[in-house]
């Protein structure tokens, strides 16, 4: 695809080498500021994170386009898994569209693959940008608002006299945030796990971060012996018709073990004193609110595209996948910029386990990696792509097959954008 086009020099960095990287993301992906608050920004987590995935394209000595990824546990249908979490994706404006992406992202591939990880997924600046790539929109989470939200919550919520709710400034709440989250991260797909630095990127509550909004607060509710579930959220003030000013809730993040606990954070929300709305940042699409409020009618919900999901190792990332049926079904796979996942595989699964094996049979279905990478997360069918005229299937009935045993029991769901 480059034929005509340079081609570019790429190569790893280190922590003095990143930064001649911090100029070319200021400027291609717009940051406030100039590039070294935006370096001095991002250095906790990338002294964390560490700089041996960055990759940088070069034009002569110039630093022209750049690419991370971060070394994630991340569920998976299966289970908690090592996954490439692509970031910090940017060419020099007036490079682009010479081939400087394209050349990262074959080189993050193959170095992916090398480390063995067999998923790589992102969160994308534009939609056009990574399904050439093989990169499949594998999920959808909802922003969701309530207004006059005070008797939203129906008369079934399960309510647990024993639970106690703390306000609190989230630093001093910060231990009870980890030990939740790392217990229901395991039950997401989609969510993974975080260290010390991600959870001080996540309580960042500096000016910038805030804007016009309030200090980030903490609500934590915990049974007699641990914490069991929290909601982070902001507030800002909107006037109101009387000329008085109103309380929104800006919620970023909402987690809890049990249904009881989800239900306290959410009295807590939606009862505040002042408050005329309340805004999710991110909720998955099967969130227990649905059920719980009195009238879902209210809930005002905008899906959004989140995780794209790449199988860097297809046949290995389809072997280690859990399945919810059992299915035998030949795929013919297309893959532009990992050939080795090229070809028919044969793909036979049920609830114990899965083999993916090179095969010689007629395919039942054609398809593109990214198709796969779009229905990994079990959210998106391989069946409406059929639909759409993407994927061809020519036994009839395999895509259904397929879909019966990628579905997942419960909506993916990443909180924190990377
Ligand atoms: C995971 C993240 O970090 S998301 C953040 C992504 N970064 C940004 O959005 C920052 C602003 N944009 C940029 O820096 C660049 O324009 C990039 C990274 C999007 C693309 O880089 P480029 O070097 O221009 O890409 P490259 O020249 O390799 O293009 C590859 C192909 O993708 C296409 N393409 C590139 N960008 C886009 C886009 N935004 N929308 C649609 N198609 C695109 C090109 O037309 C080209 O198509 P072709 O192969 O058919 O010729």
């Amino acid at each position: 695809m480059t034929d005509q086009r340079p081609e570019w020099k790429v190569t790893g960095t280190d922590r003095d080498g990143y930064a001649a990287v911090a100029p070319v993301l200021h400027e291609s992906l717009l940051f406030p500021g100039d590039p070294a608050s935006f370096l001095e920004r991002w250095r906790p987590l990338m002294d964390a994170q560490g700089y041996e995935r960055v990759l940088v394209a070069w034009d002569g000595e110039q630093a022209v386009g750049s690419t991370n990824a971060f070394p994630f546990e991340m569920t998976l249908p299966g289970g908690p898994r090592p996954v490439a979490g692509v970031t910090a994706v940017g060419v020099w404006p007036t490079r682009r569209r010479q081939g400087v992406l394209s050349a990262l992202m074959r080189r993050q591939l193959a170095d992916t693959r090398d480390r063995g990880e067999k998923v790589a997924a992102l969160w994308a600046s534009e939609g056009g940008i990574y399904g050439r790539f093989g990169y499949g929109a594998a999920s959808i989470q909802h922003r969701v608002s309530v207004d006059r939200p005070q008797d939203i919550l129906s008369s079934e919520v399960p309510r647990d006299p024993s639970l106690t709710t703390v306000l609190a400034p989230p630093q001093e709440a910060r231990a009870d945030l980890a030990r939740v989250h790392r217990a229901v991260a395991p039950t997401r797909p989609g969510d993974y796990q975080r260290d010390e630095s991600w959870w001080d990127r996540l309580l960042r509550d500096d000016a910038q971060t805030r804007g016009e909004s309030g200090p980030l607060r903490a609500v934590v509710v915990h049974d007699a012996r641990t914490p069991v579930g929290y909601a982070l959220y902001r507030s800002h003030r909107v006037p109101v018709a009387d000329g008085n000013l109103r309380g929104v809730l800006d919620v970023r993040e909402v987690a809890a073990t049990a249904p009881a606990a989800r239900a306290a954070v959410y009295e807590h929300l939606f009862t505040r004193d002042l408050v005329i709305r309340v805004n999710f940042e991110h909720l998955p699409v099967d969130d227990p609110l649905w059920t719980l409020a009195a009238d879902p009618m209210r809930l005002e919900a905008r899906p959004r595209v989140a995780l794209w999901i790449r199988l860097v190792d297809l046949p290995g990332a389809l072997a280690e996948r859990s399945y919810a049926a059992p299915v035998d079904v030949v795929i013919e796979v297309t893959d532009r910029h990992a050939p080795w996942n090229q070809g028919r595989w044969r793909l036979r699964a049920d609830r114990s386990g899965a083999t993916c094996e090179p095969a010689l049979d007629a395919p039942d279905l054609s398809l593109d990696a990214a198709h796969l990478g779009a229905a990994f997360l079990g959210q998106f069918t391989v069946g409406a792509k059929v639909a759409a005229g993407t994927v061809t299937e020519h036994a009839p009935g395999a895509a259904d097959l397929l879909d019966t045993a990628l579905r997942v029991p419960r909506a993916p769901l990443c909180g924190v954008i990377f």
